[in-house]
């Protein structure tokens, strides 16, 4: 089926789902000679796999990364890396009462209105364990994007209503809900646990920063830097929105204001979020994604089903209270294919073309 592949120089395909056997990536494109193994990849995993922390769903997914081809001797040999993730902890029993009702917020009823038939086991394809082997094939992305010491930065800017308002990003990592502030952490934390109780969910919002960057990467049209990383972006289940840079708000700025100035030292501001006409002009790429709360709530609401028989619906099972945490290595993760995918296909430009990669300080 098409649909399942993201990139062109640096492509992955996923496959596989929630309470199925497997899930996986396949990666095509990916340059022989990088140093890659499973501890390196499964060190990614681990920031996303679930049930860490108050919120996240119990389910007990060790997210085990299996390697299965593509590297030899701890190298790549520029043949199709192919990594498997096994389900251990499906539980579709808990889905049966509801397998012909639809669950308000979730893929159940567009599936089933496009193909006539869903896997209505845990969600199937549109469920979050789909971002595992996005995840995995992320961390490859971060093999190739450092050796040009391009760095993905992702953390929780806000959640259920609570702003960070510090970006601490040697916090990041040292927190489970990735919170550059640690003055918001604990006002995230509360919030969590008490929508919780409440038998509800809530969403946030992730921001991204992509350090490092060269000038140049990203097609005038179409494959425009921005328009690839919003596209990557929105693919995340629970994602509803994508800024950039000054995004929405440069909708109220004027021209003066939102320009960001040139010296010969470098831009003096960053609305444009480090993209300028599709193609990157060597600052800090900086991206916004707005998360909607998870719809899977054990509060009663009403939905049909697939008759359009009027039904009321509570729903029990393992369900996370916020796609945050989990969504942050994800969405870091997406950045990073897209950067390596763009990094790709400018290399192969390069031989005939005068590139200045690094415009106000040559590296
Ligand atoms: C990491 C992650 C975890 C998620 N966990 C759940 C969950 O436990 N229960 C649920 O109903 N939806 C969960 N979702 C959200 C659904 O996958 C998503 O809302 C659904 O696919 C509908 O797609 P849409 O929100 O893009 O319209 C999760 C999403 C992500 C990315
Ligand atoms: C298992 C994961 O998250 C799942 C995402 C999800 C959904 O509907 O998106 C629903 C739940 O799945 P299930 O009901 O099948 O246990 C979560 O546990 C994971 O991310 O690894």
């Amino acid at each position: 089926m098409p649909g399942n592949t993201l990139g062109q120089a640096f492509r992955i395909t996923t496959f596989g789902e929630s309470h199925g056997r497997a899930l996986g990536v396949v990666i095509d494109g990916c340059p022989p000679g990088l140093e890659l193994d499973e501890a390196y990849i499964q060190e990614e995993l681990d920031k996303r796999r679930p049930g860490k922390a108050l919120g996240e769903t119990p389910r007990k997914e060790k997210d085990r990364v299996h390697l299965l081809s593509g590297v030899f001797e701890g190298r790549t040999t520029g043949t199709p890396i192919a990594l498997l993730i096994y389900n251990e902890d499906a539980r579709s029993s808990a889905y049966e009462t509801i397998k012909d009702i639809f669950r308000p917020g979730h893929g159940d009823c567009t599936y089933f209105w496009k193909y006539g038939l869903r896997d209505w086991r845990g969600g199937g394809r549109s469920s979050g364990r789909e971002t595992a082997a996005r995840v995995a094939a992320g961390a490859v992305a971060k093999r190739l994007l450092e050796t040009w010491n391009i760095e993905v930065h992702a953390y929780t800017v806000a959640l259920g209503g609570v702003k960070a308002s510090k970006r601490d990003l040697s916090f990041i990592y040292q927190n489970r809900l990735f919170c550059p502030d640690p003055e918001a952490l604990s006002k995230m934390e509360e919030r969590i646990k008490e929508i919780r109780a409440k038998g509800d969910s809530i969403g946030g919002v992730v921001e991204i920063v992509a350090q490092g960057v060269p000038a140049g990467l990203g097609e005038p049209v179409f494959d425009k830097l921005d328009a690839d990383l919003a596209k990557a972006l929105m693919s995340i289940g629970a994602v509803k929105g994508v800024e950039i840079g000054a995004g929405f708000a440069a909708a109220e700025l004027l021209g003066s204001e939102n320009n960001d100035e040139i010296t010969p030292h470098g831009f003096k501001t960053n609305n444009a979020g480090g993209i300028l006409a599709g193609i990157s002009n060597g600052d800090e790429i900086i991206c916004r994604v707005a998360v909607k709360p998870i719809p899977s709530i054990s509060k009663e609401q009403e939905t049909v089903d697939e008759r359009l028989n009027p039904r009321k619906i509570k729903i029990g099972g393992r369900h996370d209270a916020s796609a945050i945490p989990r969504i942050v290595p994800v969405c870091q993760a997406m950045v990073r294919l897209v950067l390596a995918d763009h990094l790709l296909r400018q290399l192969s430009l390069s031989p005939f073309t005068k590139w200045t990669k690094y415009p106000f300080s040559e590296k």
